[in-house]
């Protein structure tokens, strides 16, 4: 029997705890968290924000009871201020200011990210808005029937920018989506790609404002505006999206750390200390497109590293993967997914990489409802044939085809493997020449 303890019990640190109590007995399990909730799924922020879902319920898949009911002690509202990793011991602070002191044997951290906070006059004033935890889309959700407030911008056109300046302009108000990059979502896509989502982010009337620093953000108590190095933008509302940081300060001067500050792990999702467990957002991954280590925050990646650190803490040895990164987003009508490196990416890291592109329609011409373009972008490595990465995109869901480019990426295969691949052929699906067989039958 061991006594294990979790600090942090959002996606990682539920899927740890699931992971445990659902497959092994006899363990002491304690968990605690800072929040008043937990399992906030942070991706439907933009959708209850937009009103395209009817309220924030069904944004949430576990509750501290269920925890407790399979057998563990949950501590909600209560924050771990300090480890002793000689003694083995946290030091717990709980809403009314009580200390608990727990032992344990073996420890998980599960401390997610935070919001990057640029560091500009006027970030401090009243409508200025962080994404990240529940209580923030409920604050911007107070702020909408607002009638002063009828201009909003967002500040980072990643992922989460994207996703709000779509829901904004939904719920009427006027967008400037600013970005320090020369276009959105440039971790994630080539200029292609970007290209298609700038498009039809300005067909619903964005504003977009790119290649430029945000430098203040003006007003006496309230926003009035922003100042960026590029120009002026009158608005009433600021949410500031760009990026995450591992949120580590409680013990990155005892781990051994990432150059982002993040905790190194192995396979085994262990730190530099042997019981002594990282997972999901405060965690690094191994990235099987660059075959080295990555951060990369994600769900998806917290929800699998707490199924590892779960298995291992009771004594199954039980290595991750590696991951690549897979990511997609829908906005509007558009829908695009992505997974390894681009090939602005793979060239900055050195690689000598090409790509293989096709774009056609989904079905044969003869299908005339229902049959929409979609675009493929492969990338390679043109040495080795490796694949590195892939993008692809249309208004129909398009996803399933992305995972196959995931799994490739994992077991290192190359473009020619893809260019005979027993693809199946129906109308109703695809053409017996489609558009996947086609970018790799193109590739050099
Ligand atoms: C708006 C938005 C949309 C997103 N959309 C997607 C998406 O579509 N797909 C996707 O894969 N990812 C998405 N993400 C990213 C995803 O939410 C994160 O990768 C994920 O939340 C990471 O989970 P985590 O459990 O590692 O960390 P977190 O979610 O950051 O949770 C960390 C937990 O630790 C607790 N904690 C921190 N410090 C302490 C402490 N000292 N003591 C006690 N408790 C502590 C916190 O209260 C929190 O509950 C989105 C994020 C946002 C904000
Ligand atoms: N659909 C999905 O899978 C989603 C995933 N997420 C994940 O959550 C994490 C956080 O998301 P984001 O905050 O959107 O990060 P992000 O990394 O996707 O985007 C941050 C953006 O901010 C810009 N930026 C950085 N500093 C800036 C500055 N000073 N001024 C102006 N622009 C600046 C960057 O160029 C970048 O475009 C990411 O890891 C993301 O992948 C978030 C939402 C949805």
């Amino acid at each position: 029997m061991s006594k294990i303890v979790l600090v942090g019990a959002n996606h990682a640190g539920t899927a740890a705890v699931n992971t445990i109590l659902d497959n092994y007995e006899n363990n002491e399990v304690v968990v605690f968290d800072r929040n008043s909730n937990i399992s906030f799924l942070g991706c439907g922020m933009a959708l209850w924000i937009g009103e395209q879902i009817k309220g924030p319920e069904g944004l949430f898949y576990m509750t501290k009871e269920r925890i407790e009911e399979k057998g563990a002690k949950v501590h909600l509202e209560t924050e771990i201020q300090h480890i002793d990793f000689e003694k083995k011991v946290v030091k717990a602070v709980n809403k009314n200011g009580e200390v608990i002191n727990e032992t344990y044997d073996k420890l998980i951290l599960a401390t997610g990210s935070l919001p990057i906070s640029p560091k500009i006059k006027g970030s401090n004033l009243e409508n200025v808005q962080f994404v990240k935890l529940y209580q923030d889309a409920q604050k911007a959700i107070e702020l909408l029937p607002n009638k002063d407030i009828k201009r909003v911008a967002v500040v980072g056109a990643g992922y989460i920018g994207v996703e709000l300046a779509e829901a904004f302009q939904r719920c009427g108000k006027k967008v400037t989506l600013i970005d320090a990059a020369e276009s959105c979502l440039t971790r994630y896509y080539d200029s292609e790609f970007r290209k298609k989502m700038e498009d039809n982010l300005r067909n619903k009337g964005i504003d977009l404002q790119f290649n430029q620093m945000v430098s203040e953000i003006k007003g006496d108590t309230k926003v009035e505006g922003v100042l960026t190095d590029k120009g002026e933008y009158d608005v009433d509302m600021v949410v500031l999206a760009i990026g995450f940081r591992p949120n580590t300060d409680i013990a990155k001067d005892s781990l051994e750390t990432f150059k982002n500050g993040a905790y190194k792990v192995n396979l085994n999702q262990q730190t530099s200390k042997e019981d002594v467990y990282a997972i999901g957002d405060c965690a690094t991954v191994y990235d099987n497109s660059i075959q080295d280590t990555n951060y990369i925050a994600l769900a998806t990646n917290a929800v699998r590293s707490g199924i590892v650190a779960g298995h291992n803490v009771c004594g199954t040895k039980l290595e991750s993967i590696g991951v690549q990164g897979s990511n997609g987003i829908s906005i509007y009508d558009l829908k695009m997914v992505s997974t390894g490196m681009t090939l602005e990416v793979a060239k900055s890291r050195g690689y000598d990489a090409e790509s293989a592109d096709w774009a056609d329609l989904q079905k044969p011409e003869f299908i005339e409802d229902d049959n929409t373009e979609v675009m493929v972008k492969i990338v390679y490595d043109k040495a080795t044939r490796r694949i590195l990465g892939a993008q692809m995109a249309s208004s129909i869901d398009i996803s399933m085809g992305i995972h196959m480019f995931s799994l490739a990426i994992q077991e290192q295969l190359t473009i020619d493997k893809l260019k005979l691949l027993d693809i199946f052929f129906l109308p109703h699906f695809n053409k017996p020449y489609n558009y996947i067989t086609m970018a790799a039958l193109s590739a050099k």
